[in-house]
């Protein structure tokens, strides 16, 4: 059940003193304090290093003026925050924990509400889920909720294993793994967009719709993560989760409620539509890319295999293109082409829906540049919606032109939208698993990465390094949409201000 706002809640997060709980975490629960969105609450940050209440209320103070610019009411809020130096694989500082949290239970009236936030390194997730639980921290009155970073797993196999670690503390509906995309403002947009508005729901389609495509293209390279990089590289850390995700949300078919079960359901449908390949077919379905020197934002790069502790030879990707069949009634023969880098030319997070041409075009013989109808919808950074059409040309001769209709977020609604994690911490708070993957995309999400990744990593990649930093990618990933006679629409000409 969703509870109404203002839920009562105790957080612990385990990692407190790491970059995500600094740059994410705490900022998000200041803005839902500040929106008072919730005031009966507490955390409990726990971490190894020593440290005393004071110094950690101290810390959290400093990252919500660095990274909210803002300090009104910090000093209140900061009280609210306590701190467990932990070993994770003690069970002796369970019980201290579980000490301090029913504690702070009875002291705010917290109803014994717990959010267990995992923002630590992935091989310490299922150990801590077992011993919340032997150690008796989830024996509570209130609700016990997992909230779990990714990655959720390294391959299906190893997601199992860890998803049966956990679901012996925690039910299915009790745990919220994140995909922070599904927290993006647009990316939520996705399922108005196609089921609120007659243009679009009639048409969304193989007999209209010609091709989908979604790019993710960072400028940062692997900065400080490379030892995880070396062993996730473009396809687990983003296809995976990010680029499926959106995927689903534009292939799956309308829910016939918008509850939590009812849309995920239609996700997986759609997830367990997509045409699997053979080992021999994955070099044509998708590309990879490593990142060699260059020039992003008029700085000069290294190349991604000199980074800090990257191997020098290395065969992991920084890039993967891929065309993605959805093989069922509505998606037939319509290919979604996805891409992401890493040191890529520009940061930016776009998808376009390219619409067929009309059966006879009147203008053909006086108009050149005709071009086919678009829908662009903007996740980030820019949010917003631009579709474009194909208009009169002002003047006497009858010529088409193209036009664009725009709509952005941010000048409409004159707001900041909440940040992705702002708004993932408020649902979990409140029960609301709607933009939490569940374990069952999470496996065939796998299932289908894994099929990929038992290639790539069998054949060493001679051509890496194949694109230059600063770029939109290797050549073969432009080679894969003109065998189909499609190209990609360059992102930095559909911006909104354009
Ligand atoms: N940073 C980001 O932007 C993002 C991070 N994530 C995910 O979030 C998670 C955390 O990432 P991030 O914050 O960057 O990682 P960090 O390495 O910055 O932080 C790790 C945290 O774990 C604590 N820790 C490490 N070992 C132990 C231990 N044995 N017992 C108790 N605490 C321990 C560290 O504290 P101490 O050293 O004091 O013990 C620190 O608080 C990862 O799963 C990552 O994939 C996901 C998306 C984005
Ligand atoms: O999950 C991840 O996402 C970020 C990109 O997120 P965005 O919100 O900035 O688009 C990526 O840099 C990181 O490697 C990956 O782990």
């Amino acid at each position: 059940m969703i509870e109404e706002n203002q839920p009562s809640v105790l957080i612990m997060i385990f990692g407190a003193t790491g970059d995500l709980a600094k740059r994410k975490l705490f900022p998000s629960i200041y803005r839902l304090f500040q929106k008072e969105k919730i005031n009966k609450f507490a955390v409990v940050g726990v971490a190894r290093r020593e440290l005393s209440n004071d110094e950690f209320q101290a810390n959290v103070k400093e990252s919500i003026l660095t990274f909210t610019k803002e300090q009104e009411n910090v000093d209140e809020f900061a009280s609210h925050f306590y701190y467990h130096s932990h070993d994770v694989s003690s069970s002796e500082s369970y019980i201290q924990l579980k000490d301090i949290a029913d504690r702070l239970d009875s002291h705010y009236q917290l109803e014994g509400n717990r959010v267990f936030y995992l923002a630590m390194a992935p091989e310490f997730f299922g150990t801590i889920a077992e011993q919340v639980k032997e150690q008796g921290l989830t024996d509570t009155n209130g609700y016990k909720r997992l909230v779990i970073e990714k990655p959720f797993g390294h391959s299906f196999e190893s997601a199992l294993e860890l998803n049966k670690r956990i679901r012996t503390a925690f039910e299915e509906d009790e745990v919220y793994r994140i995909d922070h995309y599904l927290g993006k403002e647009m990316v939520q947009n996705i399922e108005v967009i196609r089921f609120a508005n007659a243009l679009f729901e009639p048409l969304w389609n193989s007999r209209y719709i010609s091709n989908i495509q979604v790019t993710s293209s960072e400028t940062l390279g692997v900065e400080e993560r490379g030892r995880y990089y070396e062993t996730s590289g473009a396809l687990r850390d983003m296809v995976q989760n990010h680029m499926l995700q959106m995927v689903a949300l534009l292939a799956m078919e309308p829910p016939i409620r918008l509850t939590t079960e009812e849309i995920r359901s239609e996700k997986v449908r759609a997830l367990r539509s997509l045409r699997p390949m053979t080992k021999e077919e994955v070099n044509q379905y998708f590309v990879r890319g490593q990142y060699g020197a260059g020039t992003v934002n008029q700085e000069n790069v290294p190349e991604y295999r000199t980074e800090h502790n990257v191997d020098p030879e290395s065969n992991t990707e920084t890039f993967v293109a891929g065309k993605l069949m959805i093989d069922n009634f509505r998606w037939a023969g319509v290919p979604f082409y996805i891409r992401t880098g890493k040191r890529m030319d520009i940061k930016s997070t776009k998808i376009v829906v390219q619409f067929k041409d009309i059966p006879m075009n009147l203008y053909y013989n006086t108009e050149e540049t005709l071009q086919p109808n678009l829908l662009v919808i903007h996740i980030q950074p820019e949010e917003g919606i631009t579709l474009l059409l194909n208009a009169k040309k002002t003047g006497g001769d009858v010529k088409s032109t193209p036009v664009q209709l725009s709509y952005s977020n941010k000048s409409t609604d004159q707001l900041n939208t909440p940040e992705a994690y702002e708004k993932l911490l408020f649902a979990s708070m409140r029960g609301d698993a709607t933009n939490f993957t569940h374990w069952d995309e999470v496996a065939l999400s796998w299932k289908f990465v894994d099929s990929i990744s038992e290639v790539w990593e069998n054949t060493k990649e001679s051509s890496f390094p194949n694109y230059e930093a600063g770029t939109s990618g290797p050549r073969p990933a432009d080679e894969l949409l003109e065998s189909d006679g499609h190209f990609w629409w360059p992102v930095e000409n559909l911006d909104l201000e354009n």
